[in-house]
């Protein structure tokens, strides 16, 4: 992990911009390349919809952006920046409906998030991170370290949980996840916790049996309170591209998921799928994750997120 403490703190837009130059500049170049040369037609229309294809954005959506760069404009000579534009606001009317903040019921106590996803996408570092932010909001947290296949994640939560002096309920490496999380709950309850943050093991989105664990995981959690989980929230990791849709499919189909939150945009990220699957699945975006620090969680923001992917400065 690294320690972001001694860098200077770059915003969390810089960062998601930069994340995202890898889609944002091959997508400008791509378009300016395109443009400068002819005036519009179909067939430059089908080239900007392939560059929007190749950014991840998805069938429909590249379609819907092709056509509406094409409105009006016909046999004129168009600008990379219109272009741009265009593409960003037509991925934000795509993300805006998603752009939701996690509402934490209070009538819930405590209120219980399980945190699912493929290995290393950064469920546990979201953890922290979101253990941080609801202690700072004067909530009582506490973390369970479900992922009990890895010892390093047992430690790496109980780090977390040290950073954040939120108490951590862990068990011995190997020993069953299901039973760790209904200890917890029970824990938790008895303690008057208000938000329970539940770590799961990495699991790949195609491994039956480890995809059956995790449903053992939630039927077990509703033996202790039938309305929980209260949210599952599917960790991504935006680099991943294509694989990200499967991977919502199959934890969605398994654990009910509730809601997404996407990691790693600050790298070189490919941030386009995040456009896919708001079309897709439709499924509520919470937070994005801008680094690998405590502070590094910004919520998700529709026009931000549209703005960098089109690689338009704010
Ligand atoms: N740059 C960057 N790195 C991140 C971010 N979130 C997590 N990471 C890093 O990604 C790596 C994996 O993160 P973890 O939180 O351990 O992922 P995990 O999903 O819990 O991993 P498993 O336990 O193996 O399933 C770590 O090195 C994190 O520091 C982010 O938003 N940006």
């Amino acid at each position: 992990m690294n320690d972001t403490t001694d860098t200077p703190k770059l915003s969390w837009w810089r960062r998601l911009s930069n994340g995202l130059k890898r889609t944002s500049s091959s997508l400008g170049t791509a378009v300016a390349d395109l443009v400068t040369k002819r005036k519009l037609d179909r067939a430059m229309l089908d080239d900007i919809e392939d560059v929007l294809l190749r950014a991840d954005l998805g069938t429909s959506v590249a379609a819907r952006i092709a056509d509406a760069v094409g409105t009006g404009r016909y046999d004129k000579a168009i600008s990379a920046d219109e272009v741009k534009d265009v593409v960003a606001t037509e991925v934000e009317k795509v993300l805006a409906p998603v752009a939701k903040p996690l509402e934490i019921d209070a009538a819930r106590k405590p209120f219980v998030i399980l945190v699912v996803g493929v290995n290393g996408s950064g469920k546990t570092t979201t953890i922290g991170k979101l253990s941080q932010k609801f202690a700072s909001e004067g909530r009582k947290v506490m973390l369970a370290a479900g992922d009990t296949f890895r010892a390093a994640a047992i430690e790496q939560l109980k780090v977390w949980g040290e950073r954040t002096r939120t108490p951590v309920v862990a068990g011995a490496q190997g020993s069953d996840s299901a039973s760790l999380a209904f200890n917890a709950l029970t824990a938790a309850k008895e303690q008057g916790i208000d938000v329970l943050l539940i770590d799961t093991a990495g699991r790949l989105q195609n491994k039956a049996e480890l995809m059956n664990e995790l449903e053992k995981v939630v039927r077990v959690i509703r033996k202790v309170d039938a309305s929980a989980p209260h949210a599952v929230l599917l960790v991504l990791d935006a680099t991943v591209g294509q694989n990200a849709l499967s991977q919502v499919e199959a934890f969605h189909r398994t654990a009910g998921v509730t809601g997404l939150v996407m990691t790693k945009l600050d790298g070189t990220a490919r941030g386009g799928i995040l456009v896919a699957l708001a079309e897709k699945f439709k499924l509520p975006v919470h937070f994005i994750g801008v680094g690998e620090g405590v502070d590094d969680l910004a919520p998700f923001t529709a026009r931000d997120f549209a703005r960098a992917i089109a690689g338009i400065e704010t």
